[in-house]
């Protein structure tokens, strides 16, 4: 069947990639029908037997959400004079209709991930071990976490990350790979609930002694006691990433590019 595949990186989460994508539609006039929609992660929609399949996956990356679509079709005519009709009335018009699509597209996406407030996390790890830290207060009291916060307007993740290490542990950290988003279902700094997303790297300490600043206690700990913790909920799809990095020989190890990295989410039906 023949079929288009478009990729764009999003300077957005995984939530404001997926919602403006849905909001802004598709750049053609048939109408398509929900096929599937896992949010923030996937969606499909079909234009019925002869029309189009629009397949959209989101996965998270250390510089943003990355779009991978694909769009295929049932040409009209068989043989090489549809191929000559499908070429020049639609792949031709169709890929000029996305590409203007796709740039207004990131550059929404981008705006208004401009309004949501991002939460970064540090899996700081040291041998076999990482840094977990107990909350002290608000409604994950007593609840185990990647030391981190808010990303502040203007603020880059990573500065972030280093800014928010310094007040809650009093070292500097040296972040290695993007780790992977989750959603986070609740309010966060008093945005709209379910827009904002938790972005976790692993790094390492590059000077001092961590101390508990905010948190109740800092623990380091091995791979198999992680799961074990009383986890703020949200960070539980990171646990198999974190794991990999203490011990690369359970999985796939992670890069240490500091760029991509992968999107920890539920299994998704259909692949
Ligand atoms: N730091 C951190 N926050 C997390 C994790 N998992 C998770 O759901 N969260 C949520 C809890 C909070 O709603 C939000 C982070 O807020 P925060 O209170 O730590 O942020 P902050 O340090 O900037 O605090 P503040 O200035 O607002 O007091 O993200 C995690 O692993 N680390």
């Amino acid at each position: 069947m023949p079929h288009l595949r478009f990729t764009t990186l999003v300077e957005a989460p995984l939530t404001v990639a997926f919602d403006v994508a849905r909001a802004l539609g598709r750049p053609w006039g048939a109408p398509l029908e929900e096929v599937a929609s896992e949010r923030p992660y996937r969606d499909v929609y079909s234009g019925g037997r002869r029309g189009p399949t629009h397949t959209r996956s989101f996965s998270a990356t250390g510089a943003g959400t990355l779009v991978e679509e694909r769009v295929e079709w049932t040409p009209a005519l068989p043989g090489p004079p549809g191929r000559v009709v499908d070429r020049l009335l639609v792949r031709r018009p169709l890929v000029r209709a996305m590409r203007a699509h796709l740039d207004a597209y990131a550059a929404a996406a981008a705006r208004r991930a401009l309004d949501v407030v991002q939460v970064v996390g540090v899996a700081l790890v040291d041998g076999d071990r990482v840094l977990v830290a107990q909350r002290a207060d608000g409604p994950f009291a007593g609840c185990w976490e990647f030391p981190g916060g808010k990303v502040e307007p203007g603020e880059a993740d990573l500065e972030a990350l280093v800014r928010e290490c310094r007040e809650e542990l009093g070292v500097e950290v040296a972040p290695q790979a993007f780790l992977g988003e989750v959603p986070l279902d609740g309010v966060v700094g008093g945005g709209a609930p379910g827009v904002s997303t938790l972005r976790v790297w692993w790094g390492r300490v590059a000077a001092g002694e961590v101390t508990p600043h905010e948190h109740t206690e800092l623990r380091w700990v091995v791979a198999a006691d992680l799961g074990a913790l009383d986890w703020i909920p949200a960070d539980r799809p990171l646990l198999p990433d974190v794991v990999r990095v203490l011990d690369p020989a359970s999985g796939r190890p992670a890069n240490d590019e500091g760029g991509a990295g992968s999107s920890p989410h539920p299994p998704r039906a259909g692949g």
